[in-house]
């Protein structure tokens, strides 16, 4: 991967935002409290980009410099052109005046969720490649249609979703977009009409483009589920005795004069802990996931459950931070077990033991613990970003 020095970014920003009406361009707009280019300004700084030339409509320039001066160190910026490939051809000639980076990414100012990682694959991929850009393959099925019928099918095969930023050779765009006449839909129409080959590295669903003023929503929904970095639930479980000559208590066999009755193994610990993991990601709890009226999962280990809730966090860009687990019973004394308990349930959800307390407590011989006629369990998880 080329470093910082070597790449440039230009953050094309001069259109006029028609689609997405409102009172100031889009990328001009309020989005989570900033203006969106300061988004996307910020992103690249986050990958390592300080060369950053932002393209703007001369009549935003009040705009762009009153941008907060952390957000403006490194940028430089250049007035746009009519179309978006004349503004990036402007940005292209302002760096080719300096000392022009090795490389170029060029990118939406409108697509302000773009992350590290998929700058870090265009840039990776420009090693191997004269040009290289994000795209996600198309899944839906695709028709053609007219005055509100479907008129036929269109193989998907082959097609892709194109996104930005699009990174290129200096040189090699420089030449190719003065070489390029007519209009271009992106970078790589014009890149390739110049005969360089592009690679398409894995885009990412978040790097939405604002085109329509509902995009606006969905940015920020993502925005206000990145800024949240912990999420903590709550799981409480019971079950009942009968008869029987052991219980499952945190993946732990013991030895007992009676039996937890349950659809399930009712291992009533696990249980809680399960619901708290499900709890923290808000989605629902184990009779939601595993319903107790499907026979499948009649004498089903809980195991199960609790590593569905860890892999359903891991799914959605979570991991256990810490546990805490407390078993209220009058017997069997959970003290001796609480070690192989702890070493249980980290081994189940693949993290470290210190993540991990099991506790226990009486209820004092009061209410239907204390009468023996059962076991509660309380469980509290906390999740951190993955
Ligand atoms: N003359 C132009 C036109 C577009 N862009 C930029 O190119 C990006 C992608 O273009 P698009 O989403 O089409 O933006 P607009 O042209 O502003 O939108 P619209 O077509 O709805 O007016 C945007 O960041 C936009 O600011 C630009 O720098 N100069
Ligand atoms: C460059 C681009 O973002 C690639 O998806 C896109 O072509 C520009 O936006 P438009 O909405 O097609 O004008």
């Amino acid at each position: 991967m080329p470093t910082d020095r070597d790449t440039a970014a230009i953050i094309v920003a001069a259109g006029r935002g028609t689609r997405a009406g409102g009172d100031l361009p889009k990328q001009w707009q309020s989005l989570a409290g900033r203006p969106v280019v300061a988004h996307t300004i910020s992103a690249f700084r986050a990958a390592s980009i300080a060369n950053i030339v932002l393209v703007i409509h001369p009549e935003d320039r009040p705009r762009a410099e009153s941008l907060p001066p952390e957000v403006l160190t490194g940028v430089t910026f250049v007035e746009g052109g009519a179309t978006r490939d004349a503004s990036v051809r402007n940005a292209l000639e302002a760096l080719a005046l300096g000392a022009p980076p090795a490389t170029v990414l060029i990118h939406d100012g409108a697509r302000p969720l773009v992350s590290a990682e998929v700058i870090g694959r265009v840039l990776d991929a420009l090693a191997q490649s004269p040009g290289a850009a994000p795209a996600l393959a198309v899944t839906d099925a695709l028709w053609r249609g007219e005055a509100g019928l479907v008129t036929g099918t269109q193989d998907r095969s082959g097609l892709w979703r194109a996104q930005t930023p699009q990174g290129f050779r200096f040189p090699d765009i420089l030449a190719a977009h003065r070489a390029h006449r007519a209009p271009a839909a992106d970078d790589v129409a014009v890149a390739r009409a110049a005969g360089l080959d592009v690679s398409i590295v894995e885009g990412d669903e978040s790097n939405i483009k604002l085109t329509f003023a509902a995009d606006f929503a969905r940015v920020e929904a993502i925005l206000k589920d990145r800024a949240m970095t912990l999420r903590i639930g709550n799981g409480y479980d019971v079950h009942a005795f009968t008869a029987g000559d052991h219980v499952w208590l945190c993946g732990v066999r013991i030895p007992h004069d009676k039996a937890l009755l349950g659809h399930s193994d009712a291992d009533v610990g696990m249980h809680a802990l399960t619901d708290a993991i499900y709890g923290a990601l808000a989605q629902g709890d184990i009779g939601r996931h595993f319903p107790p009226s499907d026979p499948q999962w009649k004498g089903a280990e809980s195991h199960i459950f609790l590593r569905h809730a860890v892999e359903l966090a891991a799914s959605m860009g979570w991991k256990l931070g810490n546990c805490d687990v407390t078993l209220v019973c009058e017997r069997p004394k959970i003290g001796p077990h609480a070690a192989d308990m702890q070493a249980k349930l980290a081994e189940i959800m693949g993290v470290s033991p210190d993540q991990v307390s099991v506790k226990a407590t009486t209820s004092e011989r009061l209410g239907f613990t204390g009468r023996e006629e059962g076991i509660a369990s309380l469980a509290t998880a906390l999740l951190v970003r993955a």
